[in-house]
């Protein structure tokens, strides 16, 4: 049977899994600078060349001794042999002697401890200490931080400003990182206008293809905008076929409903197959997924909010599957709702709502036509099949920061 003919809508726990099942693995890499690093996907999985730090050092600036040379229950007196700044190769230490140093100079051999310089009183030739001092205090061992020869990132790491900075401070200046997923933007609606144009009576501006075009970028994705398709099968079909030579994915918005003008699902089920096709979910139920000619294929709903919301659940983590990175569900926090939801639904509802000094309050008009009600919001409620909701109960919320990007 195919998933057209299916009567029943699929709950997107099966959804996501049968789709991330059909993710493939990318095979291409590329070397970046540093530069270029961040976001990227870890094509290998680097080793240390060096300890990180590469020699013990200082983490305060003060004088350097050997814990053996002063007096454990009172004052002794130093001679400062040498001056240490950080970048400046230490000589070993004079026995006996105090050498000055500063933070992140490396320690000269035979010197165990750092007294900090509050600690000590330096008369211009001599400096004093109070005892006892550990052994190894104020002092960063070498390797530390990452030992040589250690793996230090996995292999599908996708790379935060840290990492990148790890990356660094093993003196690497470039690494491989996996190919960017190229992604084709079809508009179908004959309704459809380019902002900038002017509206005649009928039509609406393209918003959806700015949306996924933004949040494609965001997500290290190259976004390809195949451009407005008139609601016709030839020219759905005529666009799905340009996508797939050109990309690595397609994502489509509107045409994928029940009425006569929608063509997407019956053109990729004659280009290629659909796999799955509307959801138990609100907004987003009529969402599509197959592939065209092999190339993956998402069919959003022509709604704003459902096209936004189907991305950020569905398509976004088959992307991050596709880009090799690890793929985890999102984290959803329990939080006092500050509002009432009393008509239960047989879907599962994502509500566009805002979490604001601990409670949560949700965008005034959840038509899924409403793109303010996303941009107004910093997340989503989860409102399973079949609940309510009462003041003060909690509800599941889900932030942007764990759907975006
Ligand atoms: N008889 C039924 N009608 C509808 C059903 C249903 O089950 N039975 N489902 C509704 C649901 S739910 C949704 S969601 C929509 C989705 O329909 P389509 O994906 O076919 O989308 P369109 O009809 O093409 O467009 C819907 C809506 O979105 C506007 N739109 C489309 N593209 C864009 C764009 N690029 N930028 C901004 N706005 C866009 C379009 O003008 C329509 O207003 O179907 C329901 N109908
Ligand atoms: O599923 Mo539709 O996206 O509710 O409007």
């Amino acid at each position: 049977m195919s998933v057209v003919d299916n009567p029943d809508l699929m709950p997107i726990s099966d959804a996501l899994s049968a789709i991330l099942q059909m993710a493939p693995k990318p095979t291409e890499t590329e070397v970046v600078y540093l530069e270029h690093a961040v976001g990227r996907v870890l094509a290998e999985s680097p080793i240390a060349a060096v300890d990180v730090p590469p020699a013990d050092n200082s983490s305060m600036d003060g004088y350097a001794i050997n814990s053996c040379s002063i007096n454990e229950g009172g004052k002794t007196t130093f001679a400062v042999s040498q001056r240490v700044p950080a970048g400046r190769a230490p000589q070993p230490l004079v026995s006996g002697t105090a050498a000055r140093i500063f933070t992140g100079a490396e320690i000269p051999q035979g010197a165990d401890a750092i007294v900090i310089q509050e600690n000590a009183q330096f008369d211009g030739e001599k400096v004093v200490m109070d005892g006892p001092v550990q052994v190894g205090q104020n002092i960063r061992a070498k390797g530390q931080d990452i030992k040589v020869g250690q793996v230090f990132l996995a292999k599908g790491v996708r790379l935060q400003a840290a990492d990148v900075g790890v990356l660094a401070s093993t003196g690497l200046d470039s690494i491989a990182v996996f190919r960017p997923i190229k992604v084709a933007i079809i508009s179908t609606g004959d309704e459809l206008v380019s902002p900038g144009e002017s509206l005649a009576p009928g039509q609406i501006y393209n918003s959806n293809r700015f949306v996924l075009a933004s949040l494609l970028t965001q997500m290290g994705c190259v976004p390809i905008d195949i451009g407005k398709v008139a609601d016709t099968a030839e020219a759905v079909e005529e666009a799905l076929e340009q996508a797939a030579e050109q990309a690595d994915c397609i994502i489509s918005t509107g045409g994928v409903s029940v009425g006569e003008e929608d063509h997407v699902k019956q053109s990729v089920e004659r280009l290629g197959k659909l796999d799955v096709w509307r959801l138990k979910i609100k907004p987003g139920k009529p969402l599509a997924f197959g592939s065209v000619k092999e190339t993956p294929f998402f069919g959003l709903p022509g709604n704003p909010a459902s096209a936004l919301i189907t991305f950020c659940l569905l398509a976004r983590p088959f992307l991050i599957r596709m880009q090799g990175a690890g793929y985890a569900l999102p984290l959803a926090f329990n939080v006092p709702a500050d509002f009432e939801h009393l008509k239960s639904g047989n879907r599962q509802e994502y509500m566009r709502a805002r979490m604001e000094q601990g409670r949560i309050a949700v965008f005034h008009n959840q038509s899924s036509g409403i793109l303010s009600s996303a941009s107004w919001s910093n997340g989503l409620v989860v409102i399973p099949p079949g609940s309510v909701v009462h003041k003060g109960d909690l509800v599941s919320f889900i932030p942007f920061s764990e759907l975006l990007g």
